[in-house]
């Protein structure tokens, strides 16, 4: 393809997917391989008639072997020659993927999203755009199947997600080598991601001539397009598991909870989607999921088992009682309450708070005096077992006895004077779905006795050792 027609494709996209504003400023991530340069001189060619701005990003990655300062180098001279505005960041992504024990091309990834997003909010540019390109496309697709994703990710990627656009999304490798040869370009060899390459190179230099050579020439067509109806299929299902996932999914400051019996009654394709989001708004970003955890956890839910999936990224998807619960994994300290189950009848060691909490249950005698203190009686009918003993999370709520309002625990405990380090040892009791006791300080108005009251629950809180 010749550099007018490339340019004219290009402007099509930016049309076609109003990627660019008039008055716009875009900041262009450049990595200094072909495809992002390409980008680069393309967009510079068109700010005029599209009116645009333009402002370079990139980050040099400070290799040991110095190949990347190289890269650094040549990305600012080239801005430089340009005429552009340039923002060079430094990062050491082998320390930190070293430290933080994850793969050299997820960090790079992530660090140079965040500066972008950072450095968007501070110019106040409105788009960022990178390089991806159509081969980028088929091959991600190639590399996802073989790894078992599911629709979303075999979709890949869109022409603007957010502030993020992705011009060349269309335009094939081979396009863009011969416009870079044709406008004079030399872009550096990309290095960048050598771990992730290695397998794309393999899904590149290999699998992809073979079924082309071997099955079908049209491939790459073929592929394209099955990523581009999948995305397109993705909208609809993914409106459809937001609305659910507004109805369905009790979020509270550090995790996401929904009712097994409520989300096993959707379809088994939405069930991974709304997951998927209560994941995702735990983890307070966008990032993909896979496929498989999600795949696990609905299999679990129809056959009715239990399960406990760690996830990448300190997450974790597990099945308590009746709820399914997505949360980070829990980093708190040893003052921390682990969960249990409260017997009706019987005893519960709290050997981490020196506690012992004592229930049993017997009919209601009008004439008794109703406990104070450490002792509680509940009305057993207005509980919904199982019960269980936990300690203070953030986001609790519940009715103090003698209110009508509910109130969030924090306010209760700074009302009633409860230092900050002594909250975390509280036992804080619970059934299904609604705490009945904040064990030593206040029932929960809900299960108090009353004129109807049979039958009652004591539960009693010993101190011990
Ligand atoms: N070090 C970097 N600094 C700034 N942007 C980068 C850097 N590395 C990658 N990018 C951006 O992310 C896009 C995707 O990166 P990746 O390395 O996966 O792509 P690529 O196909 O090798 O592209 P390129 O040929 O532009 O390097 C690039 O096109 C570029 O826009």
């Amino acid at each position: 393809m010749q550099p007018l027609e490339l340019k004219e494709k290009v402007k099509e996209n930016i049309r076609r997917n109003k990627l660019i504003d008039p008055g716009a400023l875009v900041i262009v991530s450049v990595s200094g391989g072909p495809d992002s340069l390409c980008l680069l001189h393309l967009l510079s060619q068109l700010r005029e008639e599209l009116h645009f701005a333009i402002h370079v990003f990139h980050l040099d990655h400070l290799t040991r072997d110095g190949e990347s300062t190289q890269d650094a180098r040549y990305v600012k001279s080239v801005a430089e020659n340009w005429n552009l505005p340039v923002t060079m960041i430094e990062a050491d992504i082998a320390e930190i993927s070293k430290r933080e024990r994850r793969s050299f091309q997820s960090v790079a990834r992530e660090i140079r999203r965040n500066h972008l997003l950072q450095l968007a909010d501070s110019l106040g540019a409105s788009r960022i755009a990178t390089g991806h390109q159509a081969d980028d496309q088929v091959e991600t697709f190639l590399f996802r199947l073989l790894r078992g994703s599911g629709p979303k990710g075999l979709g890949g990627m869109n022409y603007r997600e957010g502030k993020l656009i992705k011009p060349l999304l269309n335009v094939w490798r081979r396009e863009i080598e011969n416009y870079c040869q044709a406008a004079g370009l030399s872009p550096r060899m990309d290095w960048t991601n050598r771990e992730m390459k290695y397998e794309r190179n393999r899904i590149r230099n290999q699998l992809i001539p073979y079924l082309e050579r071997e099955f079908s020439p049209a491939l790459r067509d073929i592929v394209f397009r099955t990523a581009e109806i999948l995305r397109d299929e993705e909208e609809v299902m993914d409106s459809l598991a937001e609305e659910l996932f507004q109805n369905l999914a009790v979020v509270r400051e550090e995790s996401v909870q929904f009712y097994v019996k409520e989300l096993a009654r959707q379809p088994r394709a939405l069930v991974r989607r709304i997951l998927r989001r209560g994941i995702q708004r735990v983890k307070g970003e966008l990032l993909d999921v896979d496929f498989l955890p999600l795949e696990e956890v609905a299999q679990a839910l129809e056959a009715d088992e239990s399960f406990h999936i760690l996830m990448e990224g300190g997450l974790e998807v597990y099945r308590e009682y009746d709820r399914i619960v997505a949360t980070k994994r829990s980093v708190s300290g040893e003052s921390d309450l682990r969960e249990r189950e409260l017997p009706l009848e019987g005893e519960l060691d709290i050997p981490e708070a020196g506690l012992v909490l004592k229930t049993r249950e017997m009919d209601y005698n009008r004439e008794s005096p109703i406990p104070q203190g450490n002792t509680v009686w509940m009305d057993l009918d207005k509980i919904v077992p199982p019960l269980k003993v936990r300690g203070w999370r953030g986001g609790d709520r519940f009715i103090p006895l003698g209110m009508k309002k509910i109130k969030k625990l924090q306010d209760f405990f700074v009302d009633s004077k409860v230092p900050r380090r002594a909250r975390k040892r509280v036992p804080i009791v619970e059934d299904f779905h609604k705490i009945v006791w904040v064990a030593g300080l206040r029932m929960d108005q809900r299960v108090r006795i009353d004129g109807d009251t049979k039958r009652v629950l004591e539960i009693e809180l010993r101190r011990v050792g």
